[in-house]
This record gives structure tokens, sequence and C-alpha cells, in this order.
């Protein structure tokens, strides 16, 4: 699975964003599942719609409207992508992650990726957000890797350091941003682990995903996290449990998307909060580091 796109590809995408818009981006949002109300929060708001721009995938899935909105949250100039892409979509890695690289040579300086994500730590609860603390990479070890193929230097290095993929002053920005909110009770840390999908797990994939350590499943987020690590972007990952995952033979609930995206839906408003005012903070804090 070698990359499809070339360096080229990424700079006449880029350009055309530059010659489109006067933004200039800082922080980019990533939409999960049904999460696209997370851009509401901004102003001064410019969409395109993913099919007008050049090389761009499209949105496929449910609850993703596939729009770049760009605005400004108080004074933070950002982007928010209303929709993702997915393995499953049949993309391959290179445009699930495509975005990324344009947002690193649009100027971005840090990723917020959040996503819907089935519980397995038996401790968490439907509504929860887990701040993703780390990552297991299932597909990646079957060789389904966005950075397999030649090694782009412009973006990276070859061998990219991915222990500290989720940046822990982001985390602790977001922890204390949560509690001021008064969101502690159900502000969570976690391992997320991405599946390749289409299916939900089955129960012995569930108990075997607990046996790993992994305290969230979805289908999406590391490859965007890798790539966004790889060209030296920070990342926050926020990962909204919208079900839990079945480990007991005996449990009777299904999970379906409809249900992923009715309590993304119900817990959106919480979460813009806390991105918006994640953003505010982040703002003032690089304004007073520098
Ligand atoms: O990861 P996001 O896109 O938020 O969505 C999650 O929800 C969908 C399944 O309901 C899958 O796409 C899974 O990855
Ligand atoms: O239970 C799940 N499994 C995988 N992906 C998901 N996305 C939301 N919920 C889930």
């Amino acid at each position: 699975s070698s990359c499809c796109c070339s360096f080229e590809d990424y700079k006449r995408t880029t350009e055309w964003l530059l010659d489109q818009t006067n933004h200039r981006p800082k922080v980019a949002v990533i939409c999960g599942s049904g999460l696209g109300l997370l851009a509401d929060g901004a102003a001064h708001k410019q969409t395109f719609s993913y099919k007008d721009i050049p090389n761009f995938p499209v949105s496929t899935v449910p609850g993703h409207e596939g729009r770049l909105v760009f605005g400004t949250i108080e004074d933070t100039p950002c982007v928010f992508m209303q929709g993702h892409f997915h393995l499953y979509e049949g993309y391959s890695l290179c445009q699930v992650t495509f975005p990324i690289r344009i947002f690193k040579l649009m100027g971005v300086e840090s990723v917020l990726v959040t996503n819907a994500s089935g519980g397995i730590c038996p401790d968490f609860k439907v509504g929860d957000i887990m701040i993703i603390k780390d990552h297991i990479n299932l597909p990646g070890f079957a060789g389904q890797h966005p950075l397999c193929g030649p090694n782009d230097e412009r973006f990276g290095i070859r061998f990219p350091c991915m222990s500290d993929a989720y940046s822990k002053d982001l985390r602790r920005l977001v922890l204390d941003v949560g509690s001021e909110l008064g969101c502690s009770s159900f502000i969570r840390e976690g391992v997320y682990c991405m599946v390749s999908g289409p299916n939900f797990e089955t129960i012995a994939e569930a108990r075997m995903l607990l046996i790993l350590g992994c305290d969230s499943v979805g289908m999406s987020a590391v490859p965007e996290v890798t790539v966004a690590k790889h060209c030296g972007l920070r990342v926050l990952g926020l990962s909204l449990i919208t079900n839990m995952v079945s480990l007991d033979y005996s449990r009777e609930e299904k999970v379906n998307h409809e249900e992923v995206l009715q309590i993304s839906k119900m817990r959106a408003e919480v979460l813009q909060k806390l991105v918006t005012t994640f953003i505010c903070r982040y703002q003032q804090q690089s304004i007073n580091n520098n």
C-alpha cells in the first residue's frame, strides 16, 4: 500500500485553498461521526464542499457532511473537517490522511481529532468523553499503514517516534478546561484501538481488545494521528463513547450506526463547548509562551 498522492498533488490542493480563502488556520478540527456541529462555534465562516476541492476525497458515510469549514474561534483561525474518511469506504490510507498534509502545508500547528467509539473499559459509560492518551494501530500491524511506501522527507522522517503522539501539554490543557466547565465526571483518559471495520466487533474480538489494554474501539483517527505526528503537528484526540461494546454473550443490545449518530448528536453541544474553550485557552497559552 504505497502512497498514491505526489507532493505536487498536496501542493496543488494547498495552493487552490490558499487562493480561495484568506483564512490561515492554526488549528484543525476533525469532526467524527455526527459531530459536524463542532464547527458551529466558529465565526466568519467560509465553507467548501469536499467535491469542489481538487484531489479531495468525498464523504460517503451518514453523519459526515463532507465540508471543509474555515472560521475563527475568538482570535484563533481554525479549519474544521465536517466528516472524514475511512479505510472501509474503499479509500487508501493515503487518501484517508490527505487533508492532514494539506493542513500542514497551509501552516496548521495542531490537530484536534474527534470521533465516536465503542467503550471497552467496563468503567466507561455512554456519553463519556475519552481523551486519547495512546492508540493501538491494529490495521498497521497487518501492513495497512499510511506511512508505508517511499518516505517523503519533506513531510517527515522514515521512522517516526509514536510514543508521544498525543501531546501531553494539550491533554493537560483539555483536562483543565474540562474541570473549569464542570465536565470532569464524564471525562476519561484511555487507549483507543483502530479496527478497519465496517462491521462492529464480535464478542470474542471485544474480549481480545480488553485483554490487549484497549479502552475504546473505532474505525478512524489512528491513520490521521500517525500522519500528523510524522509531519510534526501537535495532536489532541477526543473520543466520544457512543455505545458500550458487548463483552458478554448474554447481552441483548445490538449496536448500530444510527445509535452512534444519535448519541453523537446528543453530546455534540457539550463537546463543542469543550473544543471551543480549549481553542481559546490554547491561543492564550501560545501568546503567553511567545
Ligand atoms: O470514527 P468516526 O468516523 O467518528 O465514526 C465511528 O462511527 C462509525 C460506526 O458507527 C465508524 O465510522 C466509526 O469509526
Ligand atoms: O462499537 C464500536 N466499534 C467500532 N467502531 C465504533 N464506532 C462507534 N462505536 C463503535
